[in-house]
Protein backbone atom coordinates (compact mmCIF):
# COMPACT_ATOMS: atom_id res chain seq x y z
CA UNK A 1 0.00 0.00 0.00
CA UNK A 2 1.11 3.44 -0.85
CA UNK A 3 0.80 6.40 1.52
CA UNK A 4 -1.47 8.84 0.08
CA UNK A 5 0.42 12.26 -0.95
CA UNK A 6 -1.36 14.99 1.63
CA UNK A 7 -0.28 18.00 1.12
CA UNK A 8 0.30 19.41 4.59
CA UNK A 9 0.72 16.23 6.13
CA UNK A 10 3.48 13.78 6.58
CA UNK A 11 2.51 9.73 6.46
CA UNK A 12 3.83 8.43 10.14
CA UNK A 13 2.46 5.05 10.07
CA UNK A 14 0.22 2.26 7.82
CA UNK A 15 -1.89 -0.74 9.36
CA UNK A 16 -3.71 -2.85 7.70
CA UNK A 17 -6.65 -0.86 7.12
CA UNK A 18 -6.00 2.44 8.78
CA UNK A 19 -2.91 5.01 7.83
CA UNK A 20 -1.66 8.02 10.09
CA UNK A 21 -0.54 11.17 8.92
CA UNK A 22 1.20 13.99 10.92
CA UNK A 23 0.50 17.50 9.82
CA UNK A 24 3.50 19.88 8.51
CA UNK A 25 3.37 23.19 10.08
CA UNK A 26 4.26 26.47 7.22
CA UNK A 27 7.42 25.85 8.97
CA UNK A 28 7.71 22.86 7.74
CA UNK A 29 7.76 21.26 10.94
CA UNK A 30 5.49 18.83 12.10
CA UNK A 31 3.17 19.84 14.36
CA UNK A 32 3.64 17.72 17.65
CA UNK A 33 0.29 17.54 18.98
CA UNK A 34 -2.41 16.80 16.40
CA UNK A 35 -2.51 13.47 14.17
CA UNK A 36 -4.80 12.58 11.40
CA UNK A 37 -5.99 9.31 11.48
CA UNK A 38 -7.40 8.04 8.10
CA UNK A 39 -9.49 5.28 7.46
CA UNK A 40 -8.76 3.41 4.15
CA UNK A 41 -11.23 0.83 2.05
CA UNK A 42 -9.15 -1.50 2.39
CA UNK A 43 -11.11 -5.13 3.79
CA UNK A 44 -8.97 -7.82 6.01
CA UNK A 45 -10.05 -11.14 5.93
CA UNK A 46 -8.58 -14.35 7.01
CA UNK A 47 -5.29 -12.68 7.71
CA UNK A 48 -5.06 -11.53 4.26
CA UNK A 49 -6.13 -8.05 2.27
CA UNK A 50 -8.88 -8.32 -0.07
CA UNK A 51 -9.00 -6.83 -3.33
CA UNK A 52 -10.58 -4.99 -4.86
CA UNK A 53 -11.20 -2.60 -1.75
CA UNK A 54 -14.64 -2.24 -0.82
CA UNK A 55 -15.96 1.61 -1.48
CA UNK A 56 -16.83 4.10 0.98
CA UNK A 57 -15.88 1.25 4.13
CA UNK A 58 -13.14 3.85 5.07
CA UNK A 59 -16.00 6.65 5.51
CA UNK A 60 -19.13 4.74 6.65
CA UNK A 61 -16.94 3.25 9.27
CA UNK A 62 -15.31 6.98 10.49
CA UNK A 63 -18.94 8.50 10.74
CA UNK A 64 -19.87 5.53 12.60
CA UNK A 65 -17.00 5.97 14.82
CA UNK A 66 -17.53 9.70 15.45
CA UNK A 67 -21.51 8.79 15.95
CA UNK A 68 -20.11 6.54 18.66
CA UNK A 69 -17.62 9.33 20.75
CA UNK A 70 -20.68 11.10 20.79
CA UNK A 71 -22.72 8.05 22.85
CA UNK A 72 -20.00 7.90 25.01
CA UNK A 73 -19.10 11.40 25.55
CA UNK A 74 -20.77 11.15 29.04
CA UNK A 75 -18.58 8.00 29.63
CA UNK A 76 -14.67 9.08 28.71
CA UNK A 77 -13.60 12.32 26.64
CA UNK A 78 -12.30 11.74 22.92
CA UNK A 79 -9.33 12.48 21.18
CA UNK A 80 -11.21 13.77 17.75
CA UNK A 81 -11.01 17.72 17.17
CA UNK A 82 -11.93 18.04 13.80
CA UNK A 83 -13.25 16.56 10.69
CA UNK A 84 -11.77 19.38 8.29
CA UNK A 85 -9.76 17.10 6.65
CA UNK A 86 -8.02 17.37 2.88
CA UNK A 87 -10.42 17.16 0.30
CA UNK A 88 -8.60 13.53 -0.67
CA UNK A 89 -9.87 12.19 2.53
CA UNK A 90 -12.87 14.27 3.26
CA UNK A 91 -15.55 11.68 5.49
CA UNK A 92 -12.70 9.13 6.20
CA UNK A 93 -10.70 10.65 8.19
CA UNK A 94 -10.38 12.74 11.08
CA UNK A 95 -7.85 15.43 12.89
CA UNK A 96 -6.94 14.44 16.50
CA UNK A 97 -5.36 15.33 19.54
CA UNK A 98 -1.73 13.26 19.52
CA UNK A 99 -1.31 11.65 23.07
CA UNK A 100 0.32 9.12 24.67
CA UNK A 101 -0.97 5.46 24.04
CA UNK A 102 -0.94 3.28 26.57
CA UNK A 103 0.62 -0.17 25.73
CA UNK A 104 -2.33 -2.31 26.50
CA UNK A 105 -4.64 -3.21 23.88
CA UNK A 106 -8.01 -3.00 25.93
CA UNK A 107 -10.59 -5.61 24.93
CA UNK A 108 -13.65 -6.67 26.36
CA UNK A 109 -15.80 -9.36 25.76
CA UNK A 110 -19.52 -9.48 25.67
CA UNK A 111 -20.11 -12.94 24.06
CA UNK A 112 -17.57 -15.80 24.35
CA UNK A 113 -16.01 -17.01 20.97
CA UNK A 114 -12.26 -16.98 19.16
CA UNK A 115 -9.54 -16.42 21.64
CA UNK A 116 -11.66 -16.24 24.31
CA UNK A 117 -13.47 -19.27 23.86
CA UNK A 118 -10.38 -21.15 23.38
CA UNK A 119 -9.30 -20.00 26.81
CA UNK A 120 -12.39 -20.71 28.44
CA UNK A 121 -12.75 -24.46 27.33
CA UNK A 122 -8.94 -25.05 28.49
CA UNK A 123 -9.26 -23.28 32.09
CA UNK A 124 -12.92 -22.58 32.54
CA UNK A 125 -12.13 -18.54 32.92
CA UNK A 126 -10.92 -15.45 30.73
CA UNK A 127 -7.96 -13.36 31.65
CA UNK A 128 -8.86 -14.45 35.16
CA UNK A 129 -11.89 -14.28 35.46
CA UNK A 130 -14.15 -17.63 36.29
CA UNK A 131 -17.36 -18.19 33.99
CA UNK A 132 -20.19 -20.44 34.38
CA UNK A 133 -19.84 -24.11 33.42
CA UNK A 134 -21.09 -25.05 30.24
CA UNK A 135 -20.91 -21.75 28.06
CA UNK A 136 -20.54 -22.64 23.96
CA UNK A 137 -19.17 -20.45 21.02
CA UNK A 138 -21.09 -17.50 21.18
CA UNK A 139 -22.53 -17.25 24.26
CA UNK A 140 -23.63 -14.36 26.04
CA UNK A 141 -21.43 -13.15 29.19
CA UNK A 142 -23.57 -12.56 32.50
CA UNK A 143 -21.37 -9.08 31.90
CA UNK A 144 -18.98 -8.32 29.74
CA UNK A 145 -15.11 -8.85 30.76
CA UNK A 146 -11.75 -7.56 30.25
CA UNK A 147 -9.46 -9.58 28.56
CA UNK A 148 -6.38 -7.26 27.69
CA UNK A 149 -3.56 -8.35 25.20
CA UNK A 150 0.06 -6.56 24.45
CA UNK A 151 0.43 -4.19 21.72
CA UNK A 152 2.89 -7.02 19.60
CA UNK A 153 5.41 -5.61 17.17
CA UNK A 154 4.08 -5.90 13.34
CA UNK A 155 4.18 -9.51 12.07
CA UNK A 156 3.44 -11.27 15.93
CA UNK A 157 0.54 -11.87 17.55
CA UNK A 158 -1.04 -10.11 20.28
CA UNK A 159 -0.34 -11.85 23.58
CA UNK A 160 -2.80 -12.23 27.05
CA UNK A 161 -1.97 -10.02 29.56
CA UNK A 162 -2.92 -10.88 33.21
CA UNK A 163 -4.56 -8.61 35.58
CA UNK A 164 -1.10 -8.38 36.98
CA UNK A 165 0.88 -7.34 33.96
CA UNK A 166 -1.85 -4.69 33.11
CA UNK A 167 -0.86 -3.10 36.43
CA UNK A 168 3.16 -3.45 36.33
CA UNK A 169 2.61 -2.14 33.01
CA UNK A 170 0.02 0.71 34.10
CA UNK A 171 -0.15 0.32 37.58
CA UNK A 172 -3.06 -0.38 39.77
CA UNK A 173 -5.31 3.00 39.52
CA UNK A 174 -5.07 3.20 35.40
CA UNK A 175 -5.51 -0.52 35.00
CA UNK A 176 -8.26 -0.65 37.18
CA UNK A 177 -9.78 2.23 35.21
CA UNK A 178 -8.89 0.91 31.90
CA UNK A 179 -10.91 -1.88 32.70
CA UNK A 180 -13.65 -0.01 34.06
CA UNK A 181 -14.38 2.13 30.72
CA UNK A 182 -13.92 -0.86 28.31
CA UNK A 183 -16.08 -2.79 29.78
CA UNK A 184 -19.18 0.08 30.31
CA UNK A 185 -18.14 0.79 26.02
CA UNK A 186 -19.06 -1.99 25.32
CA UNK A 187 -22.00 -2.28 27.33
CA UNK A 188 -23.20 1.15 26.33
CA UNK A 189 -22.63 -0.16 22.63
CA UNK A 190 -24.69 -3.50 23.08
CA UNK A 191 -27.45 -1.44 25.02
CA UNK A 192 -27.60 0.50 22.16
CA UNK A 193 -26.83 -1.84 19.36
CA UNK A 194 -29.00 -4.84 20.28
CA UNK A 195 -32.24 -3.00 20.11
CA UNK A 196 -31.30 -2.13 15.98
CA UNK A 197 -30.84 -5.71 15.27
CA UNK A 198 -27.00 -5.97 15.91
CA UNK A 199 -24.63 -7.48 18.65
CA UNK A 200 -21.44 -6.34 19.31
CA UNK A 201 -19.74 -9.63 20.73
CA UNK A 202 -16.65 -7.52 21.27
CA UNK A 203 -14.92 -5.13 21.20
CA UNK A 204 -10.88 -3.29 20.87
CA UNK A 205 -10.28 0.31 22.38
CA UNK A 206 -7.39 2.46 22.40
CA UNK A 207 -6.66 4.87 25.62
CA UNK A 208 -4.05 7.92 25.72
CA UNK A 209 -3.37 10.49 27.87
CA UNK A 210 -1.80 14.23 27.18
CA UNK A 211 1.92 14.33 27.10
CA UNK A 212 1.71 17.15 29.70
CA UNK A 213 0.34 14.68 32.52
CA UNK A 214 -3.21 16.43 32.56
CA UNK A 215 -6.60 14.95 32.57
CA UNK A 216 -6.91 11.56 32.79
CA UNK A 217 -7.64 8.68 30.30
CA UNK A 218 -8.82 9.74 26.52
CA UNK A 219 -10.63 7.22 23.87
CA UNK A 220 -8.86 7.32 20.56
CA UNK A 221 -8.55 5.38 17.51
CA UNK A 222 -12.06 3.94 16.82
CA UNK A 223 -14.61 2.74 18.55
CA UNK A 224 -17.23 -0.08 18.34
CA UNK A 225 -17.20 -0.13 14.24
CA UNK A 226 -17.17 -3.55 12.58
CA UNK A 227 -13.25 -3.22 12.22
CA UNK A 228 -12.19 -3.13 15.93
CA UNK A 229 -15.30 -5.41 17.11
CA UNK A 230 -17.59 -8.55 16.07
CA UNK A 231 -20.45 -7.34 14.88
CA UNK A 232 -23.10 -10.39 14.68
CA UNK A 233 -26.61 -9.98 13.29
CA UNK A 234 -29.05 -10.20 16.24
CA UNK A 235 -31.91 -12.43 14.72
CA UNK A 236 -29.22 -14.75 13.72
CA UNK A 237 -27.79 -15.55 17.37
CA UNK A 238 -27.57 -19.11 17.80
CA UNK A 239 -24.74 -20.29 20.77
CA UNK A 240 -23.25 -22.99 19.73
CA UNK A 241 -21.38 -22.73 16.94
CA UNK A 242 -19.64 -19.98 14.70
CA UNK A 243 -21.81 -17.19 14.69
CA UNK A 244 -22.18 -15.44 11.19
CA UNK A 245 -20.09 -12.15 10.81
CA UNK A 246 -22.43 -8.87 9.94
CA UNK A 247 -19.98 -7.40 7.93
CA UNK A 248 -17.70 -10.19 6.14
CA UNK A 249 -19.70 -12.95 5.91
CA UNK A 250 -20.22 -12.30 2.29
CA UNK A 251 -16.76 -12.38 1.72
CA UNK A 252 -16.02 -15.18 3.93
CA UNK A 253 -18.54 -17.21 2.19
CA UNK A 254 -17.21 -16.38 -1.15
CA UNK A 255 -13.60 -17.38 -0.49
CA UNK A 256 -14.25 -20.78 1.41
CA UNK A 257 -16.61 -21.40 -1.81
CA UNK A 258 -16.08 -23.49 -5.16
CA UNK A 259 -16.61 -20.60 -6.57
CA UNK A 260 -13.23 -18.64 -5.45
CA UNK A 261 -11.15 -21.66 -6.34
CA UNK A 262 -8.85 -20.92 -3.37
CA UNK A 263 -7.58 -23.30 -0.98
CA UNK A 264 -7.34 -20.93 2.44
CA UNK A 265 -4.68 -24.09 3.88
CA UNK A 266 -2.20 -23.75 0.59
CA UNK A 267 -1.29 -20.59 2.12
CA UNK A 268 -1.48 -18.87 -0.81
CA UNK A 269 -3.25 -15.25 -0.94
CA UNK A 270 -6.64 -15.12 -1.98
CA UNK A 271 -8.03 -14.85 -5.33
CA UNK A 272 -9.98 -11.01 -6.41
CA UNK A 273 -13.34 -10.70 -5.15
CA UNK A 274 -15.82 -10.79 -7.42
CA UNK A 275 -18.04 -7.23 -7.77
CA UNK A 276 -21.46 -8.61 -6.00
CA UNK A 277 -19.54 -9.43 -2.85
CA UNK A 278 -17.92 -6.54 -3.11
CA UNK A 279 -21.30 -4.34 -3.52
CA UNK A 280 -23.18 -6.93 -1.01
CA UNK A 281 -20.21 -6.34 1.26
CA UNK A 282 -20.58 -2.33 0.87
CA UNK A 283 -24.46 -2.57 1.44
CA UNK A 284 -23.71 -4.34 4.94
CA UNK A 285 -21.56 -1.58 6.34
CA UNK A 286 -23.98 1.33 5.38
CA UNK A 287 -26.44 -0.73 6.64
CA UNK A 288 -25.06 -1.00 9.84
CA UNK A 289 -24.33 2.70 9.93
CA UNK A 290 -27.90 3.22 8.95
CA UNK A 291 -29.61 1.12 11.58
CA UNK A 292 -27.08 1.71 14.41
CA UNK A 293 -27.25 5.70 13.68
CA UNK A 294 -30.77 6.13 12.08
CA UNK A 295 -28.84 8.52 10.11
CA UNK A 296 -28.68 8.25 6.36
CA UNK A 297 -24.98 7.34 4.67
C1 LIG B 1 -3.59 2.06 16.43
C2 LIG B 1 -3.73 3.33 15.75
C3 LIG B 1 -3.43 3.28 14.28
C4 LIG B 1 -3.94 4.27 13.50
C5 LIG B 1 -3.73 4.24 12.13
C6 LIG B 1 -2.97 3.22 11.57
C7 LIG B 1 -2.49 2.23 12.37
C8 LIG B 1 -2.71 2.26 13.74
N1 LIG B 1 -2.89 4.37 16.37
C9 LIG B 1 -3.40 5.47 16.94
C10 LIG B 1 -2.36 6.21 17.40
C11 LIG B 1 -2.43 7.50 18.11
N2 LIG B 1 -1.27 8.01 18.60
C12 LIG B 1 -1.27 9.16 19.27
N3 LIG B 1 -2.41 9.88 19.49
C13 LIG B 1 -3.60 9.43 19.01
N4 LIG B 1 -4.74 10.16 19.23
C14 LIG B 1 -3.65 8.20 18.31
C15 LIG B 1 -4.89 7.72 17.83
N5 LIG B 1 -5.90 7.32 17.43
C16 LIG B 1 -1.20 5.49 17.11
N6 LIG B 1 -1.57 4.35 16.45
Amino acid sequence: MSALDLPGYTHVYSGKVRDLYAPVGADGEVVPDRLLLVASNRLSAYDWMMSPEIPDKGAVLTRLSLWWFDQLSDLVPNHVVSTDVPEAVGGRAVLVRKLEMLKVEAIARAYLTGGGLEEYREKGSVSGVVLPDGLVDGSKLPEPVFTPTTKAPVGEHDLPMSPAEVEAELGADVAAEVSRLTRAILARGNEIAAQRGILIADTKVEFGVSPDGSGGLVLADEVLTPDSSRFWPAELWEPGHPQPSYDKQFVRDWLTSTDSGWDRKAGGPPPELPAHVVEQTRAKYVEAYERLTGETF
